[in-house]
């Protein structure tokens, strides 16, 4: 069932290609572009208040990366979140850093309580320190490399779900997918992809062009990106070449290979009583 929603939605992404807005960071602004358009998508980087609301208007997503944040930018997500709200589009988080400084952590969860649609998609050192539960083992945050396996991040995750009413993904070498009714645990990927800087932040990315055509649970980005990361990887001798075989992997991508590659695991499905 789970690979037939990603496929659906591989599909509908590649026939209605969503414009997805992103406030991103300068450091990935070109890998993430590169992300979107390969894989079907279509994305404008834009951070003015002049345009924003506008541009929110025919945006299918609106992906809020906190990566290079300033005083500037901080009020700028919070306006452009108040347009995705006004205009009833999904939000992505990418709380990059969360954790690393007061700044980082403060306005990621003001960002997290304004969205009305929110899905967070962080790695695991950021999503324990997003959630900053007391009784969580220390989440060692010192950049914006996870220094925690994703495991120890799903009570964090499980937190923010009942906490912001959203859906939450933890990449790492197992990616965890965690929402209200269902946790899947997804073991695509490959160790190489952490060596490429924003690797995560194009995760968020397409993240938001399948939340754009109503998949809004994180899953079919993870599986994507893990699938076309292992491919791409095992053809790069290094960073360097996985960064560029990356996008034509995206592109190339077929649905059946999508399919035969996916090792995703139902962790947990909801028994609802209600109709
Ligand atoms: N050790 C690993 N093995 C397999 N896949 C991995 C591994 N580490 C990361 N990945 C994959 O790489 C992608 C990015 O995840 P990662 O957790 O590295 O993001 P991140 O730390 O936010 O990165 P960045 O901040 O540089 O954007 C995900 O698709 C994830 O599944
Ligand atoms: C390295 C780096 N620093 C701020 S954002 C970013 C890209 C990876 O998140
Ligand atoms: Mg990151």
């Amino acid at each position: 069932m789970s690979t037939q929603i990603i496929i659906n939605a591989l599909n509908t992404v590649r026939e209605h290609k969503p414009l997805v807005l992103n406030i991103t960071n300068y450091v990935v602004m070109n890998n993430t572009a590169n992300g979107l358009l390969a894989l079907g998508a279509s994305p404008i980087m834009a951070h003015s208040r002049g345009e924003l609301a506008e541009m929110m208007v025919f945006s299918g997503a609106l992906v809020v990366n906190i990566g290079t944040l300033d005083s500037v930018w901080v009020e700028r997500m919070l306006f452009a979140v108040e347009q995705a709200n006004k205009q009833g589009k999904p939000v992505v988080l990418d709380p990059v850093g969360c954790g690393a400084s007061q700044l980082r952590t403060h306005t990621s969860r003001r960002i997290a309580d304004l969205a009305d649609q929110l899905i967070i998609r962080g790695n695991a050192s950021e999503i324990i320190a997003l959630a900053g539960l007391e009784n969580a083992t220390q989440a060692s945050c010192k950049g914006v490399d996870a220094l925690d396996a994703s495991e120890t991040a799903v009570d964090a995750a499980r937190y923010l779900v009942e906490h912001y009413h959203c859906n939450v993904v933890i990449s790492g070498e197992t990616d965890f997918i965690i929402g209200k009714n269902s946790e899947i645990s997804l073991h695509n990927g490959h160790a190489m992809m952490p060596f490429v800087t924003g690797m995560g932040c194009t995760l968020s990315a397409l993240t938001g062009a399948f939340a754009a055509v109503g998949e809004t649970t994180g899953l079919a980005a993870a599986a994507v990106l893990g699938v076309a990361g292992e491919i791409a990887a095992a053809q790069s001798a290094g960073p360097g070449s996985l960064q560029l075989k990356l996008l034509d992997v995206l592109y190339q991508l077929d649905v059946d290979t999508l399919a035969q590659r996916l090792q995703l695991t139902l962790v947990k499905i909801a028994i609802s009583n209600k109709p």
